[in-house]
């Protein structure tokens, strides 16, 4: 079962575009197959020409597979869907107009599946492309139709074909029009839905991010966080959190101005994620508060890991803002108790930040169980 399914795969891709390239293929195809059934009935009663027939029957059914291939490998080959679709217009018209002329006296319902092919195109082609597409059917129609009567007078009238002609003329620009029209929405439609996707993106980003520092947000932390207080009952994993806080911050801005303490945020941010591991998340918790959760963390790793974040904003605040004299932090550590809820971890944390401040700053300081 399994592997008739990786055939299958393989066969018709697992690529939703070429999935669907290879539908509008089988269409064709079936389209094709009838096509060439109905002009062999037509043979049968003697009324189409066997050999020719069977040219026509070959170069229809033939063209089939180098185009199934060719859609299958368009990524390989870097053929655009558009490139395909023009390509297998063109043969289907010629086709057609083949047929037109090898049918019987019920030729002209073949001139319905010109309407076919068309309307086909519009879901890949763009509407200029689409309108060639029209007049370079018209124009083969027009030539076979005018050349038929001379050919083979005794099947083909010229009034006859004059009056299919017009009415196969008229129809086509008419669909051709209508066909431009719905690319032109197609392409519409497209470009509006890249832009809501865009948006969306923004809007996702503007929902979860801090727009000074790029860290998750308040709002995106508590979210994290209650999921971590759902895995953390489930597995029991040791966990830690931390409350770091800019030390005299307000005397940063009041000295050196607002832009300044942007500027040491955002080091500060961008320091702090350097030092940390891919599964621990840094939140602004609030102005100068930042909120660290430390999975599979236990309390001396964690306490390294503020030490790190320590080092290398010393470093920073050094090479980038050496009109600072330097910029430290104080922070609460808790190691999070079994069956405790994140609220009252934080809490935890926040008393030990307060001792952190109280006992001098530029400490971690670990809190009470
Ligand atoms: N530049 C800037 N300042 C901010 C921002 N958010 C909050 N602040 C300022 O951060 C300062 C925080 O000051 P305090 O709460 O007194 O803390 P502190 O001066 O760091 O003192 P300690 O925490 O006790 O060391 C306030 O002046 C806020 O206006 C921000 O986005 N940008």
């Amino acid at each position: 079962m399994r592997s008739l399914s990786s055939v299958w795969s393989l066969l018709v891709s697992t690529d939703e575009k070429i999935r669907r390239q290879l539908g509008y293929w089988a269409v064709t195809a079936g389209m094709y197959l009838l096509c060439t059934g109905l002009l062999w009935l037509e043979v049968s009663f003697g009324d189409a020409p066997r050999s020719a027939t069977l040219w026509l029957s070959i170069v229809m059914i033939g063209g089939l597979l180098p185009f199934f291939l060719l859609i299958r490998l368009s990524t390989r080959l870097a053929l655009r869907p558009s490139q395909l679709a023009l390509a297998q217009g063109i043969l289907a018209i010629i086709c057609t107009v083949a047929d037109y002329a090898l049918s019987g006296p019920a030729r002209g319902a073949t001139l319905s599946i010109l309407l076919v092919v068309l309307v086909f195109c519009t879901f890949t082609l763009e509407a200029e492309k689409s309108h060639s597409l029209s007049v370079f059917a018209i124009g083969l129609l027009g030539l076979a139709m005018f050349a038929l009567p001379h050919i083979d007078p005794a099947r083909f009238s010229p009034r006859l074909e004059m009056i299919h002609f017009f009415i196969a003329a008229a129809t086509l620009l008419v669909v051709s029009f209508l066909t431009g029209k719905l690319s032109q929405l197609r392409s519409h439609l497209k470009a509006q839905k890249a832009e809501l996707a865009d948006a969306l993106a923004r809007i996702r980003i503007l929902a979860t991010q801090d727009e000074l520092t790029s860290l998750a947000n308040r709002r995106h932390m508590s979210e994290v966080l209650a999921d971590e207080e759902r895995r953390l009952c489930a597995s029991g994993q040791p966990t830690c959190l931390a409350l770091l806080d800019i030390d005299w911050f307000k005397q940063i801005n009041d000295k050196h101005g607002h832009d300044v303490g942007d500027a040491v945020l955002r080091m500060f941010a961008w320091q702090a994620q350097a030092a940390l591991r891919a599964t621990d998340v840094l939140a602004r918790w609030g102005g100068e508060e930042f909120l660290l959760l430390m999975r599979d963390t236990n309390i001396d790793a964690a306490a390294q890991v503020l030490n790190r974040v320590r080092d290398r904003i010393a470093i920073a605040c050094a090479a980038e803002l050496p009109h600072l004299k330097t910029v430290t932090f104080s922070a609460g550590l808790v190691a999070m108790l079994p069956g405790e809820g994140v609220a009252a971890g934080i809490r935890r944390a926040d008393q030990a930040l307060y001792r952190a401040k109280s006992d001098g700053r530029d400490r971690v300081m670990l809190a009470y169980s």
